[in-house]
């Protein structure tokens, strides 16, 4: 049998946008449009799919892709004066070359390197110069990283909020629960942002939820029940965490979503937005997040969450 290949291929997406696909030996799969620099496929080594998007996202500029992974870069949500989750996710990206060498060995890997340096134009929106440099990379295994490092090019310090607003695909939000953020502080969105304490319990879902959860354990787990599925996360860099189910009244008053679909959705984001970061002439910020989807049976049929966050 012919050796299976990792493999990155540059290709059209919906309406003709440029996506790039990563593809692994045992079969997962990744995909990543230049608009957005925005994830917008993630499949397992059986060909299924882990990430949300809408059945009404419309792929078309200047709007941001309603699912997947955007990037809310320089601002995340409405914690400034930009637009909602600043410019990065409504730009078209390029494919870099020659990025600056990882520490770590990639040779293993499908991945891409994406970049974003502002126009002219940009700067009278943002006036700072800058390169943002994001790298895709797919594992063996199929766990997907995304790594963002973000240079201060200009000769004046800037201060960013930042978010990789991930949008995990669940069987149904009413059989999901999020272990990893209990007892911690949070600022509610639905609440004039003010700041309260989670409970004990581990999260589960019985209205909207938009919360920003501060400085987590670098590690959270998204267990599915029915479809037998946990989602682990982890972050490096970006010590908040934000999550976000619009519920149904906001959902019929999205219109690149459908009334239902929050039923099979939920946005785990790991994020720096409590204490904004800022980058003095030259300094570099690195900010990483890496999900695998384990199946239940991993833990021999039962979901174990202990072990899903020690191990
Ligand atoms: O509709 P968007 O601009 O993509 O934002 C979608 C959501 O993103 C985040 O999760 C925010 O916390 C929410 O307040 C916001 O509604």
């Amino acid at each position: 049998m012919a050796e299976q290949r990792a493999s990155v291929e540059l290709c059209k997406g919906v309406n003709g946008l440029d996506k790039v696909v990563l593809k692994e030996v045992r079969g997962s799969s990744a995909e990543v449009y230049l608009y957005g620099a925005q994830v917008m496929s993630w499949k397992n080594d059986h060909g299924e799919e882990l990430l949300f998007v809408s059945s009404k996202a419309i792929f078309k500029p200047p709007k941001a892709i309603r699912g997947g992974i955007p990037i809310c870069f320089p601002q995340f949500g409405s914690h400034g004066s930009l637009e909602q989750h600043g410019f990065a996710r409504n730009k078209v990206w390029s494919i870099d070359t020659d990025p600056p060498p990882f520490p770590t060995n990639s040779s293993n890997k499908a991945f891409v390197d994406l970049i974003l340096k502002p126009t002219d134009d940009d700067y009278k929106i943002w006036p700072h110069w800058f390169e943002f440099r994001l790298r895709v990379a797919l594992g063996p295994g199929g766990d997907l990283m995304l790594t963002s490092r973000i240079r201060n090019t200009d000769s004046k310090p800037f201060t960013f909020t930042f978010a990789y607003h991930t949008y995990f695909s669940v069987s149904d939000i009413s059989e999901v629960r999020i272990e990893g953020l209990e007892t911690l502080d949070y600022f509610d969105s639905l609440r004039d942002k003010e700041r309260f304490t989670e409970q004990g319990d581990a999260i589960t879902f019985e209205s909207e939820v938009d919360k920003i959860y501060i400085s987590t354990p670098t590690k959270i787990a998204v267990l599915d029940h029915e479809k037998k599925r946990t989602f682990v996360f982890r972050k490096d860099g970006l010590p908040d965490a934000v999550v976000w189910n619009p519920w149904d009244r906001k959902a019929k008053a999205m219109p690149d979503f459908g009334d239902d679909e929050y039923k099979h959705m939920l946005c785990v984001e790991a994020a720096a937005v409590e204490k904004p970061i800022t980058l003095k002439p030259r300094e570099e910020w690195k900010g990483r997040q890496e999900l695998s989807a384990v199946p239940s049976s991993y833990c021999s049929g039962q979901l174990d969450p202990q072990r899903v966050l020690l191990g």
